[in-house]
């Protein structure tokens, strides 16, 4: 692990409030897409059983704090690597409809919800990707994210052969752990989410390139 440039800095609570200011300028968006979610859960399972609105509703605010990173700013096309219900990519693709989004989950049933969300809510810069990740046919750069679907280590061996510029994870702040077997040298950016109050609490956003 010593061999990677690893640095840490605070996300400010500054931006906790634009992304407040970002959900309620596009709550209608957001909303249907929140309906869509809870609509389609009941028949397949795309996120926990019986959860609240309110808690989706924060997942939403989570994933759309990624849009105030510069990896994110000047990506623009973006693959979510284990979407399940769409998450981070499909919030994140309504606030910013001139980036090109990638949504891929293994699970058959899961794409095909996700598409008919996507064909529900007319969103034009959405695609759907059926397959295990290191099979997705990507020949231009992109940036590659997730959310809570990988450990660092088994997203990194599967894609190395992709032509991602940078990776953006949703972890702990303790994903130290999970950088174990790769070998190359990375740059790595912990953006540490704890000043978000108790939901962000040991969360942070890792920002992952090859040096
Ligand atoms: C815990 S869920 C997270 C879903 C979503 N990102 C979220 O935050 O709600 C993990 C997802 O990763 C998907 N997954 C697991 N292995 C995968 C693989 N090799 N390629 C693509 N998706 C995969 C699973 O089907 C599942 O939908």
């Amino acid at each position: 692990m010593k061999h990677h440039n690893i640095s840490t800095s605070n996300v400010s609570r500054e931006t906790f409030e634009q992304i407040n200011s970002t959900f309620t300028e596009h709550q209608e968006a957001l909303n249907s897409y929140l309906d869509q979610l809870l609509w389609w859960n009941k028949r397949v399972n795309l996120v926990s059983r019986n959860v609240p609105r309110e808690t989706i509703e924060n997942h939403l605010r989570h994933s759309l704090l990624l849009e105030h990173l510069e990896g994110f700013k000047s990506a623009e096309n973006i693959v979510d690597a284990g979407t399940g219900g769409g998450l981070p990519g499909l919030p994140l693709a309504l606030t910013n409809p001139t980036k090109g989004f990638v949504l891929n989950d293994i699970v058959s049933k899961k794409c095909l919800a996700i598409k008919q969300i996507v064909r529900k809510l007319n969103v034009a810069n959405v695609q759907v990707a059926d397959s295990s990740i290191e099979n997705i046919q990507e020949t231009h750069p992109f940036l590659l994210i997730s959310k809570h679907a990988f450990k660092i280590n088994d997203l990194y061996n599967m894609t190395s052969h992709l032509p991602w510029k940078s990776i953006i994870l949703y972890k702990g702040t303790d994903f130290k752990k999970e950088l174990d077997g790769i070998t190359p040298s990375l740059s790595i950016e912990c953006h540490n989410l704890s000043e978000g109050g108790k939901f962000y609490k040991g969360k942070a956003l890792i920002e992952i390139q090859r040096k």
